[in-house]
């Protein structure tokens, strides 16, 4: 099979193979041209593919040539008009003169997309494809707020210092984040986060995965939001260990675990128990903690539930700090500008453009999933690294209240650990269910109350979140939970709340993340003994909102009165015990 060929089924992936296209190539052992020169080309041919693909348009090669799918058109057109070497076939070859029959036409109709592009010459043209610059006109114009490149400087390898002198020497500082968010690709510029410690800004597509820093855990592409909840957690010296209950594929643990290791230099040995649950991902969990040199701080326990750890085994018995970071909607989740994007050309018949695969249904004449599918691109994740979450597709609503009756379990768990006084609760969503809804729920359960948990106030979070302006929202229609609070005491615990909306001039994903507290006196053994009512979770489900009366501060809202569940709440409250009990 020719490279052509070859590049073409790698792109249909009729097989599914899941991944980045380069691991696609590069663990395809049945492949027979170079996975380099493969890469190379479905790469650079996707940068050129918004000129290409009218370019094999106008010409009409589709119609004409039988023997060519809209992908082996594009990836020949773009060997023949672009590559330096030419088309990688000899002579004979029969998509070589399939093409080569054309050459004429095809030239002539790239000089014309050129020049109608405003390219004066072959050069400029070359650039701007090289810089990112081309837009498609069909689509609409490109978001007003580009998504940076987020790059976390990783203290447990290297320093802030000594990346700025080595892996960005001859970069410019940015004096604000807008100068990185619409820089073009190629420009050397750096914008230093004014919240998060040792956190970079890069333009949207600049590319560091080649970069010595990378490859050797020296710094870690982690978006600004999914920093938040290790910062906020603020583990000192004095906090023990740490556990991370939902860690792969490890961004926040490891940031955890050089925070711990920074803060820590001549004290006691601090731990990082993380958990994960799933096998596939626990591999990469692994491969990321020893990448950041970070194996001497976490221990991970692999394909492991974080809701079958006892909290009262002598192993945890100085855990005094937890993140916790649940499988969300991911509806937050922004899709990365530098995936491979594809523009394949359609069949046009008498000036109309026709989809192949209508067309020429009998006619098999590619595996070209794309165009099977009526799409007329492909997009595909260029390099490995894993997302932190996949976004959740379906029936959004029945998705929210399994997945909130989940997370909810998951940090009531997390509040039954004797000697934690500190945890995070965080998600890459941006519905209140997710978010502000559970905060309210496990604020009103009976283990909070018990044990004293209460939210971290805004004025007493870390200086970078105390100074970050977007808070938690209020919905009250949304609270499926009695509280007797007033508005206003409501409106104080989303203000402790934090959250990150995609698509801002502040370049980060949609994010959650609260912190609960409790003070000493709770962790104390007595305190503990009289929690052990608290039995386990089904029962928490029964709780009857706040209870016993006094105080109405929002820093102790486990004192506030109960108040009678409406019909409606406690048909949603046995819905989900009926969840709990069928997990
Ligand atoms: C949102 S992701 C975590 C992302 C991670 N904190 C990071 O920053 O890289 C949630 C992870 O929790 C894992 N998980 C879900 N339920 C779990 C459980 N009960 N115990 C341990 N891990 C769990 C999922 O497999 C998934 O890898």
């Amino acid at each position: 099979m020719s490279l052509y060929y070859e590049a073409a089924a790698v792109l249909a992936n009729s097989e599914n193979a899941g991944g980045s296209l380069k691991s696609r190539i590069y663990k395809n052992r049945d492949l027979k041209a170079s996975p380099a020169q493969l890469f190379a080309l479905i790469s650079e041919a996707s940068k050129w593919s918004l000129v290409l693909k009218d370019v094999v348009e106008r010409c009409g090669l589709l119609a004409e040539e039988k023997k060519l799918t809209p992908t082996l058109a594009l990836l020949l057109t773009h060997d023949l008009l672009v590559a330096k070497s030419g088309i990688a076939a000899h002579a004979n070859h029969v998509l070589k003169l399939a093409v080569l029959r054309h050459k004429a036409r095809l030239s002539a109709e790239f000089t014309k997309a050129r020049i109608g592009r405003g390219y004066a010459t072959l050069d400029a043209l070359r650039e701007a494809v090289d810089q990112g610059e081309l837009e498609d006109s069909d689509q609409p114009p490109k978001e007003l707020y580009r998504h940076p490149r987020w790059v976390r400087v990783n203290t447990l390898r290297t320093s802030m210092e000594e990346q700025i002198n080595t892996t960005f020497a001859g970069y410019d500082k940015a004096s604000n984040i807008r100068e990185v968010q619409r820089a073009p690709a190629s420009a050397k510029r750096y914008f230093e986060d004014p919240h998060i410690p040792n956190l970079l800004a890069l333009p949207p597509k600049a590319d560091l995965t080649k970069s010595e820093a990378y490859a050797k855990g020296a710094i870690i592409f982690q978006d600004k939001a999914s920093c938040f909840p290790a910062y906020l957690l603020d583990v000192g010296p004095d906090d023990g260990d740490a556990i991370d209950g939902c860690a792969a594929p490890g961004n926040k643990t490891t940031h955890l675990a050089a925070m711990l290791a920074q803060r820590n230099m001549h004290a006691k040995r601090q731990k990082v128990f993380a958990y994960e649950r799933d096998k596939a991902r626990t591999i990469t969990l692994e491969k990321m903690v020893k990448r950041a040199s970070a194996d001497s701080v976490v221990l991970i326990k692999r394909s492991a539930d974080f809701l079958a750890a006892d909290p009262d085994s002598e192993e945890f018995a100085h855990v005094g700090a937890i993140l916790l970071d649940p499988s969300c909607s991911g509806s937050g989740i922004v899709g990365r500008d530098d995936a491979v994007k594809m523009h394949l050309p359609i069949q046009v018949f008498g000036g109309a453009p026709v989809a192949t695969s209508q067309k020429n249904k009998k006619r098999k004449r590619d595996n070209d999933a794309s165009q099977a599918n009526g799409s007329t691109t492909f997009s595909l994740r260029l390099d490995d690294t894993v997302p932190e979450e996949t976004p959740v597709e379906g029936q959004l609503s029945e998705r929210l209240t399994a997945l909130s009756t989940f997370q909810l379990r998951m940090l009531m768990h997390a509040m039954r650990f004797p000697k934690a006084s500190k945890m995070t609760y965080s998600t890459c969503s941006i519905h209140f269910e997710e978010n502000e809804g559970v905060v309210f729920r496990a604020l009103a359960s009976k283990i909070a109350r018990a044990r004293g948990w209460r939210i971290l106030p805004r004025d007493r979070q870390v200086q970078g979140m105390k100074d970050w302006n977007r808070r938690g929202v209020l919905e009250t229609e949304k609270m499926d939970v009695d509280m007797d609070l007033d508005h206003l005491q409501k409106e104080e615990i989303c203000n402790a709340c934090i959250r990150c909306e995609k698509g801002t001039d502040e370049g980060t994903m949609g994010f959650f993340v609260a912190a609960f507290v409790r003070d000493a006196e709770f962790v104390s053994e007595g305190v503990l003994s009289n929690a052990g009512a608290v039995e386990n979770v089904e029962e928490e489900e029964e709780w009857n909102g706040f209870s016993d009366g006094g105080e109405t501060s929002v820093a102790t809202p486990m004192r506030q009165q109960a108040s009678t569940a409406s019909k409606s709440l406690k048909k949603k409250r046995k819905q989900r015990r009926t969840m709990i009990e069928n997990e």
